[in-house]
């Protein structure tokens, strides 16, 4: 799904990435660790067309994605790729069920189809009761799984996860990880995901460890 060729990347001075290469299938769940500043969040923003890369190829089920006009890669974004972040982003003047609708808008799908599978991924995700709460009015744990239902609302091929159990407590850090997993083997949900939470690292089913922009180790179960 996913093959990437001697990524490098430079901020100013700082050669940050120094010749990434990786592949990932269909329905793999892989994690990236390391120190900070080994450059794991840089990578994921270049995998998932947020940063772009000085050189190096990230080819996405054969699309080069240095190939696409800025629109283009905006639009496949939107349609194929899902983000959740360790602080929620969500937009707070609108609720959960809203929330999770909106990339389903910006994607142009008709308003009511929108609105059932929103509806439907937050029930799954335990949130039924909270569809009317914006998310000053929901915890830490039903905000996070908020972002998760927003990430999934375009069925996306893949979704990348920046410390997305860095805010919260270890019963709600258990509860997304859980469902990462059900996610992955009810529907072959792919997932690459920056941690380091080691519990949720050692279940992926490869973990990559970068060290100083390189990745160094792989660790398989
Ligand atoms: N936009 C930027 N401009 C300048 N330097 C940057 C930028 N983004 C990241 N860096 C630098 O690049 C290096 C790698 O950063 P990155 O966020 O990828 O590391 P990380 O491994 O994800 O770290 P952490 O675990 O702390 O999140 C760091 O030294 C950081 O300061």
């Amino acid at each position: 799904m996913l093959q990437v060729t001697n990524i490098h990347k430079k901020y100013g001075s700082l050669q940050v990435l120094k010749g990434i290469d990786l592949e990932i299938g269909a329905g793999e769940v892989v994690s990236i660790v390391g120190a900070s500043g080994a450059g794991k969040s840089t990578l994921l923003h270049i995998l998932g067309t947020l940063d772009t890369a000085d050189s190096g190829e990230v080819v996405f089920d054969g699309k080069n994605i240095a190939r696409m006009s800025a629109t283009e890669m905006a639009r496949f974004r939107n349609r194929h790729i899902g983000f959740i972040f360790q602080f929620h982003n969500l937009l707070p003047e609108f609720t959960a069920l809203e929330n999770a609708c909106l990339p389903g808008y910006l994607a142009g799908r008709p308003e009511k189809e929108v609105q059932e599978q929103a509806e439907q991924l937050l029930g799954m995700l335990g949130l039924s009761h909270r569809l009317n709460h914006k998310p000053s009015e929901m915890s830490g744990g039903e905000q996070q799984r908020t972002a998760v239902a927003r990430a999934l609302i375009n069925s996306p091929k893949i979704i990348f996860a920046d410390e997305p159990s860095g805010n919260l407590d270890s019963k709600n850090a258990q509860e997304l990880h859980d469902i990462f997993f059900r996610l992955r083997n009810e529907f072959n949900q792919t997932f690459v995901i920056v941690t380091h939470n080691e519990q949720l690292a050692g279940m992926a089913d490869r973990t990559l460890v970068m060290k100083d922009g390189q990745i160094v180790s792989e660790v398989t179960i």
